[in-house]
């Protein structure tokens, strides 16, 4: 039992509905993987294969799309209304006394999707005998970004090397691109972005479209569309144009034919992502254009063939006081300038998936744009595949926060996903965490959190608790013994790794390049400010933190009335974002009594005890699952606590050479020491 099945295990549950015999009327290969999916459960549960039958007399479980007679004959077509292309209904239909289960939709990626579903009711023990259930999903694009590499290096990847075999490709396939479809079906992602938005010119040659193609036709009937991420510079790198300014017309008109090239190999390709102008990469600003100029000259192209641009938010630069300003600064003036196919993907924070951070001042403030939120699924700020953090109370952090762009209850969900503005696209990203290591995702915990993305992107309403419970049941164990202790660990995780990372606002200390352990001391003469700590923490003898009030960088401007009120005023500030918005002194009264470095004090000791006792709870887990996966997950848990300790250590001695107080006497002192802390840096390689 190694975890390479993910959560579609089929383990017996309680009880078993009939689904010996399954009627369709219809074929496609969308609906053939239905069945195969239907059979792959009944030979789990009862070692046999199912049988299908084309009239409705012979089985219990019907499914088919409103073309079918068997689904017209009992389902009445303005149900149908309202379901858009990727919603289905799952219904126990009493006909002449006969009981059967329906599932049907428009389409037959909607039967999947509904398949799916009825196969987590049954492995949850959730299957009624009343069943009607209505659903669609809150976004049309559910799309992973992959940060692969063409020579299978995973950029900020902790799970091997890319599932891609680029050399192979088109001609050897590997099994697991089916396995991957699937997964990604059985929670409704339909999209992915196959490659780095560090993005090679490469991918667009010819050569490598017919092996994006080979991907795309496998992904196809699970509904998986392939989108590429594209360097702004192709046309002058790969096409050998003297530049790629995209108001040249030999620019646009290489890009036009590039889009036509690919549609004739991949008809229903989805289209691009773009990181332009960040991070040292090419984009329009190189020729004093926009990035209105440059994510519209994409869109054109792609307009004739229904493709769409993804074009990134992700900008900083260091003649800024602030870069958590920039994207707004940038992007604001452009609102109104984009065509109907561009949407502007935002990171959920303002600066760069930080363990927590105050959303995107962008989401919102961009009235006539289409935004999308970009999450990160990998945990590149988070300890990597090492430590365990359940992301669904991030992802739900951000959707739930609450922007009052058009008034109270202008959460960033309903932003997005269309409720309050009626935009033409709809989409929602996450850099995914899979790579080629038997279990997909480096951590056994780690999967969770690319189930989470998709049950999200299907229902933002979702809760993280009830996220947690169906994974935990289709993946580990369906024994209450199991579920509800593991649940507690999944559910205090990710505040366990702010508490003994970054508490109470504190943002990127991380160490240089790696990003895995502390490094607040930092420093590189000379080297860009906005690339070092104490740009982020600013600790002196007086206090801590960013100030970023209207006295200070006045990033709080960035967002609507009453938050950038609340935001500036300290005593108004949540806590828990007190020093990213505010310059603290150390001596400063929290709301608990507690000075401001008491409570720090606490915070980074709190986190340290939470990794214990997740440790204490998963060893008496034991008895309940498989011996590999439970001594998998118990070493993790020991390095996660490991590091835990490093990170207070760190912190609290570096941090009290500027407070100059006693860490106080009931927390756990610090077994390092500063010294030896700065010699060594803590980087996952520590613990191969
Ligand atoms: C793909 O590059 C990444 C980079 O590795 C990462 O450290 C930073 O978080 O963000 C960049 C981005 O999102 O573009």
């Amino acid at each position: 039992e190694d975890g390479s099945k993910l959560w579609l295990r089929y383990t017996p549950p309680e009880a078993i509905y009939d689904f010996s015999t399954v009627t369709m009327d219809e074929t496609s290969p969308t609906l053939e993987k239905a069945l195969k999916e239907l059979n792959i459960a009944w030979q789990s549960f009862e070692g046999k294969d199912i049988q299908t039958s084309k009239t409705t007399d012979a089985g219990s479980l019907v499914i088919g799309t409103s073309k079918s007679k068997n689904i017209t004959s009992v389902i009445s077509s303005k149900d149908f209304d309202d379901l858009g292309n990727d919603g289905y209904i799952i219904r126990n239909i009493n006909k002449g006394g006969k009981q059967s289960i329906t599932i049907a939709s428009n389409t037959d990626i909607g039967v999947l999707y509904g398949v799916f579903h009825f196969l987590r009711l049954i492995q949850t023990n959730q299957l009624s005998a009343s069943i009607n259930i209505v659903e669609k999903p809150k976004y049309d694009i559910r799309i992973l970004n992959h940060w692969d590499n063409l020579d299978r290096t995973v950029e900020r990847g902790y799970a091997g090397y890319s599932l891609w075999k680029w050399d192979e490709l088109p001609n050897t396939l590997s099994p697991r691109y089916e396995a991957y479809a699937r997964a990604n079906a059985s929670i409704g992602i339909n999209a992915t972005v196959l490659n780095n938005v560090n993005a090679s010119p490469q991918i667009l040659s010819k050569e490598y479209l017919h092996k994006v193609k080979a991907l795309a036709d496998i992904f196809r009937p699970y509904g998986l569309k392939v989108y590429l991420a594209v360097n702004f510079s192709s046309p002058k790198e790969l096409g050998g144009l003297p530049n790629s300014d995209p108001l040249n017309k030999e620019v646009i008109k290489w890009w036009n034919d590039k889009a036509k090239e690919i549609y004739s190999i991949i008809p229903d390709f989805g289209g691009f992502l773009v990181k332009a102008n960040s991070e040292g990469l090419p984009g329009p600003q190189d020729y004093g254009r926009t990035h209105a100029d440059g994510a519209n000259m994409l869109a054109d192209a792609l307009k004739p063939y229904n493709g769409i641009v993804m074009w990134r938010a992700f900008v900083y630069n260091p003649s800024n006081e602030d870069r958590a300003k920039q994207a707004y600064l940038e992007f604001m003036p452009l609102d109104g300038q984009f065509r109907d196919n561009v949407i502007i993907q935002i990171k959920n924070g303002p600066i760069d998936f930080q363990p927590r951070e105050p959303f995107s001042p962008l989401f919102g403030a961009m009235q006539k744009t289409p935004e999308m939120v970009e999450f990160q699924i990998t945990q590149e700020y988070l300890g990597f595949s090492n430590h365990l953090a359940y992301l669904a109370p991030l992802f739900k952090e951000t959707l739930d926060s609450d922007t009052y762009a058009n008034g109270k209850g202008s959460t960033i969900a309903k932003i997005t996903d269309g409720t309050l503005r009626p935009h033409k696209l709809t989409a929602i990203a996450a850099v995914a965490n899979i790579g080629e290591d038997t279990n997909w995702c480096g951590h056994h915990f780690a999967q969770s959190n690319w189930y989470a993305f998709g049950r999200l992107a299907w229902d933002h309403q979702l809760t993280s608790k009830q996220i947690a419970d169906e994974w935990i049941k289709m993946t580990f164990s369906k024994d209450n013994g199991f579920v509800n202790p593991v649940k507690d660990i999944m559910l205090a995780s990710r505040e366990a790794v702010v508490d003994y990372m970054m508490p109470m606002g504190l943002h990127h200390i991380f160490a240089f390049g790696h990003h895995y352990g502390p490094e607040p001391w930092g420093d590189v003469p000379g080297g860009r400010p906005d690339w070092m700590p104490w740009y982020y923490h600013n600790a002196d003898s007086v206090g801590l933190g960013f100030d970023r009030s209207i006295t200070g960088s006045n990033a709080v401007s960035q967002y609507f009335s009453p938050l950038k009120e609340i935001y500036n005023d300290a005593s108004r500030c949540p806590e828990n974002l007190l020093l990213w918005f505010h310059y603290i002194p150390w001596s400063y009264k929290m709301k608990n009594g507690r000075i401001m470095w008491d409570e720090l004090c606490y915070k980074y000791n709190s986190g340290v005890q939470q990794t214990r006792s997740f440790q204490q709870t998963w060893r008496q887990m034991q008895p309940y699952i498989d011996e590999q996966r439970f001594n998998d997950v118990k070493s993790k848990l020991e390095i996660q606590s490991q590091d835990a300790v490093w990170w207070k250590d760190a912190c609290l001695l570096y941090f009290q050479t500027f407070s100059k107080r006693p860490i106080p006497s009931d927390i756990e002192p610090p077994v390092h020491k500063l010294e030896d802390l700065k010699k060594i840096k803590l980087d996952m390689k520590h613990h191969n």
